[in-house]
């Protein structure tokens, strides 16, 4: 299982090293254009191999993807983070010329692969590959909603005063400040509702701080977030390369489910050997059906900026 990882900042340095601990790829190539960054962060973590038990051979490549070739997944992260106070969207001006670009060298020498967006406004930048790649609907997945759903099970357990392992919940819709769409009404703990345990309000709270996570960590970081978002690739990774059949909230085409189309937002899909295997349509009551035709609409205006 070859993976390549696009981008050796943050989020790709981090997302290599957690799929090198897990140790299910044989190998992992790292991409930058930066001067023998990719290579001095691939040597930096191979020598962590020995310490952290890892047998995946991690190696990096300055623009040249001929070291990519014959890739089973690609994990797309090159491009800007946001600064304090900016929107993933407003990140659009930049990020869609280097995605484009990433993608068509990524296919040139890998046609079977599987794509992970990662890069921001994430849905539009999922969107954007399916437009300019031709990859199959199943094969191009953004990565958003498994890092939004780990943050949410963070605030569920803050405020339920519970380890984070008693607690299960799901964040759906576009990955921007405003599009998440926390399922609270459906949130756990040990399979009794949390609605049990807190009041509406308190709950409410616990879904504007999921929302806001990405901003929250940016405002104390300077930059945006790498830890968490590095831990949610890798499990999307995993669950591809290791035909796990798990269910994420990924960013995935839509073609009527839930009453949308043409456009890539945050639903659960189930991840496999095919990548996306199925799109699973939860019952949304009213309220949550509105709230996702609102992100979608949000959604559709910033992929219309596409065409600029
Ligand atoms: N979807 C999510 O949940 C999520 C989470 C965190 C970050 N992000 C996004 O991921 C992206 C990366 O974030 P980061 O913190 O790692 O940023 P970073 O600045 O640390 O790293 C980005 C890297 O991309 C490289 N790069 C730029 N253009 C390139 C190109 N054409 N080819 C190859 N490499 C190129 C840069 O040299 C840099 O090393 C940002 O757009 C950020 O908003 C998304
Ligand atoms: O917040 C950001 O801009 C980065 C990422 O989308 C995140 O949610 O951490």
């Amino acid at each position: 299982m070859k993976v390549t990882v696009v981008g050796a900042g943050s989020v790709g340095a981090s997302c290599a090293e957690y799929i090198a601990i897990k140790n299910f790829a044989s190998e992992v190539v790292i991409v930058d254009i930066k001067e023998n960054f990719a290579e001095g962060k691939a040597m930096d973590l191979m020598q962590t191999a020995s310490l952290n038990g890892f047998d995946t051979k991690i190696t990096g490549s300055t623009k040249d993807y001929s070291k990519t070739a014959n890739s089973d997944i690609a994990v797309i992260t090159s491009g800007v983070p946001r600064k304090p106070g900016m929107t993933r969207e407003e990140l659009i001006g930049i990020n869609a010329d280097i995605v484009k670009e990433v993608s068509a060298n990524i296919i040139k020498h890998s046609p079977d692969v599987t794509i992970i967006v990662v890069s921001n406004p994430m849905d539009t930048m999922t969107y954007l590959v399916h437009q300019t790649t031709g990859l199959p609907k199943n094969k191009i997945i953004g990565m958003g909603g498994a890092l939004d759903s780990a943050r949410f099970k963070y605030r569920l357990a803050e405020a339920l005063e519970a380890p984070i392992s008693d607690v299960d919940g799901m964040v759906i819709g576009g990955h921007s400040d405003k599009g998440m769409v926390p399922l609270t009404r459906m949130a756990t703990r040990n399979s009794v509702l949390a609605s049990e345990f807190l009041s509406e309000e308190r709950l409410q709270q616990v879904a504007e701080d999921t929302k806001v996570g990405g901003a929250t960590l940016t405002k104390m970081l300077g930059t945006s977030a790498w830890y968490a978002p590095g831990a949610a690739v890798s499990g999307l990774v995993q669950a591809i390369a290791c035909d796990q059949k798990k269910m994420f909230p990924c960013s995935a085409l839509l073609n009527g489910e839930y009453d949308l189309e043409g456009l890539c937002i945050g639903v659960p899909v189930i991840l496999g050997k095919d990548g996306i295997e199925k799109i699973v349509e939860i019952e949304l009551n009213d309220a949550e059906k509105k709230k996702m035709q609102e992100s979608a609409e949000a959604v559709k205006k910033t992929n219309g900026l596409l065409e600029n």
